[in-house]
């Protein structure tokens, strides 16, 4: 039970970060869903029930971040986790030799910009607010998790700027876990492999077939909802602190 709890999920209108809003609802959670003006985040807010508020973000925007920091103040009187699900997937050679073509450099740094610095300004500007909270027990004020890939360990073909944008999260998990231990707030990132969310759905079915056909068992995608679980055991689970988790059927990508 997650009963009081007020979380804040970036990406939080679609796939793997609204399966995580919902749980933290179901489970007795208040949720401040931040995502792009543009997202169905308004949409999926009302559709969730009373709990839950959605506020405009780019998570590279500082005062983006701020404003929806002081809405969870004004909307739940706080904020104990963050979710950082927003992301994007970007797939780019580093040089197409049938184009004559080298990366568009604007495109690699948009896929850091997001998926890396936007992270880290999440977690900057949160860390602040959580760590107002008064400890519990066990001396933990709160919990920051972040969602990586197993791109960031086996990055294929195509994936330079988002394997690095994923391995950048993993590298920078255990330091910030550390810089803000004195506080008790936990830091753990997630690597998740195949989920079905928005993002594979472009896939035709042929295309997803060969892709579950590689996942050892469950021979399958993962389902959203077992990424929002995996979440709750991090909330739940104190010890769990400054790692990376994968979620992936044991999949290993191939080049
Ligand atoms: N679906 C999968 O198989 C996997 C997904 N991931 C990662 O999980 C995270 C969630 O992905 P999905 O739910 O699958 O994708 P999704 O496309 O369904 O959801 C991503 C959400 O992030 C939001 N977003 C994008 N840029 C943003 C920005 N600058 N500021 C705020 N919000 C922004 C989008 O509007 C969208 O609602 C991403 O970081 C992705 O890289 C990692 C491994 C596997
Ligand atoms: C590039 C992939 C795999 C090959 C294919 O047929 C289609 C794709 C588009 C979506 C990609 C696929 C794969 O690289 C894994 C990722 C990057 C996927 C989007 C999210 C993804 O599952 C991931 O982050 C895995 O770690």
């Amino acid at each position: 039970m997650l009963k009081g709890l007020v979380g804040l999920v970036t990406g939080g209108a679609s796939g793997l970060g609204r399966a995580t809003a919902e749980q933290l609802l179901k489970q007795g959670g208040s949720v401040l869903i931040c995502d792009l003006p543009t997202s169905k985040g308004s949409e999926v807010a009302k559709e969730l029930g009373k709990n839950v508020a959605f506020a405009p973000v780019d998570v590279t925007a500082e005062g983006d971040v701020r404003s929806a920091l002081q809405t969870t103040v004004d909307k739940f009187g706080r904020l104990d986790v963050v979710v950082n699900c927003a992301g994007i997937a970007t797939a780019t050679r580093t040089y197409n030799f049938k184009k004559n073509q080298p990366f568009d450099l604007k495109s690699f740094q948009k896929t850091i910009e997001v998926n890396l610095i936007g992270t880290f300004n999440v977690i900057r500007l949160a860390a602040g607010l959580i760590g107002k909270n008064t400890a519990d027990a066990d001396g933990q004020r709160g919990v920051i998790i972040n969602t990586a890939s197993i791109a960031a360990f086996d990055g294929q073909i195509g994936q330079a700027a988002y394997s690095a944008s994923k391995a950048g999260i993993v590298g920078m998990t255990l330091p910030i876990a550390r810089d803000l231990s004195k506080q008790g707030i936990r830091v753990v990132t997630i690597a998740p492999g195949l989920f079905r969310t928005p993002l594979m759905e472009l896939l035709p079915e042929t295309a997803i077939r060969d892709l579950e056909a590689a996942v050892p068992f469950p021979p399958r995608l993962g389902h959203p909802h077992e990424f929002a679980l995996l979440v709750q055991s991090i909330i739940q689970n104190p010890m769990i602190n400054g790692e990376t988790i994968r979620i992936d059927g044991s999949l290993r990508m191939q080049p």
